[in-house]
């Protein structure tokens, strides 16, 4: 079989959605450190000032629920740093709580800014990609998105659908010469998951206890090894990579265990003190 060649970071243009925080300015701080011109994206101008200025990345302002300022932000960057050979797509949020429970709006807004948002940060870099005949995208779904979850009715589909866009997007692009990668990062300690952890149920947190969360760094390492060994499913703890390869089998096995934990967390929840 024919030796895949190592991707060559010292060349690329790396570009990061949700670039100025957590998962998103770990990938960044570790493709820079590979030699790749990185570029970020996220909304909040200081934030990404403070997150691309010490490691010499380029900066835009852009939310990724508008497709046009966003192919605007990516335009800008592509004319300052060349085309952009990998898009990793991090922009997004998690709001847990009971399903009647949670505002109804968190549903259309969680769509918007986790799915929808890869689906306009892809489109946007996908043309120049297929032209050229070579790229990488990684978006970023989540072990929640492989696996129904309590407490992440708003969440889940969201990461299940970003799983389903790549699979998808894979027979389009793939003859192309582009690779679609999906990222499927356990709980991991950023800004944002202080927030996720405020506002979830006791039965979330018991589930959630069967993974360690893990450090962005981490996930920007297997990100890293993922795109230099051209996978298009980057795991990072055991379980989720077993989920990611048994799928539906692992379903109706979890599903008794997962039950059972979760009456005992409500039960602990609602026992008279
Ligand atoms: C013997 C099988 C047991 C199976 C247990 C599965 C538990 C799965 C726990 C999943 C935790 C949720 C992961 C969500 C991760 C992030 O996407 C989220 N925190 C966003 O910030």
């Amino acid at each position: 079989m024919a030796k895949r060649t190592p991707f060559d970071w010292q060349r690329a243009h790396v570009m990061v959605t949700g670039g100025s925080q957590g998962i998103g300015a770990a990938v960044a701080r570790a493709a820079r450190a590979r030699g790749a011109a990185v570029s970020i994206i996220a909304r909040g101008e200081e934030p990404l000032r403070a997150t691309a200025e010490p490691i010499g990345a380029a900066w835009a302002s852009a939310d990724v629920t508008d497709p046009d300022g966003l192919q605007k932000a990516v335009d800008e960057l592509e004319r300052r740093s060349g085309p952009c050979d990998v898009l990793i797509a991090c922009a997004g949020t998690a709001l847990p709580g009971r399903f009647l429970e949670v505002p109804i709006d968190e549903f259309e807004s969680q769509m918007r800014l986790n799915y929808l948002g890869a689906v306009h940060a892809a489109r946007a870099v996908l043309p120049g990609m297929v032209s050229r005949g070579r790229g990488h995208l990684v978006l970023t779904s989540s072990t929640a998105g492989m696996i129904g979850v309590v407490g992440y009715t708003g969440y889940g589909p969201t990461k299940a659908a970003v799983h389903q866009l790549a699979h998808c997007l894979r027979y389009e692009v793939g003859p192309a010469g582009v690779t679609v990668a999906v990222l499927y990062p356990p709980d991991t300690d950023t800004p944002g998951f202080e927030v996720e952890n405020s506002r979830k149920p006791p039965e979330t947190v018991a589930v959630s206890g069967a993974i360690t969360p893990v450090s962005a760094d981490v996930v920007a390492a297997a990100v890293i090894a993922g795109i230099d060994k051209g996978r298009h499913h980057i795991a990072i703890d055991p379980l989720t990579r077993v989920l990611v390869r048994a799928g539906g089998i692992v379903e109706p096995i979890v599903r008794p265990i997962l039950a059972r934990t979760i009456g005992k967390a409500r039960a602990a929840s609602t026992a008279p003190s």
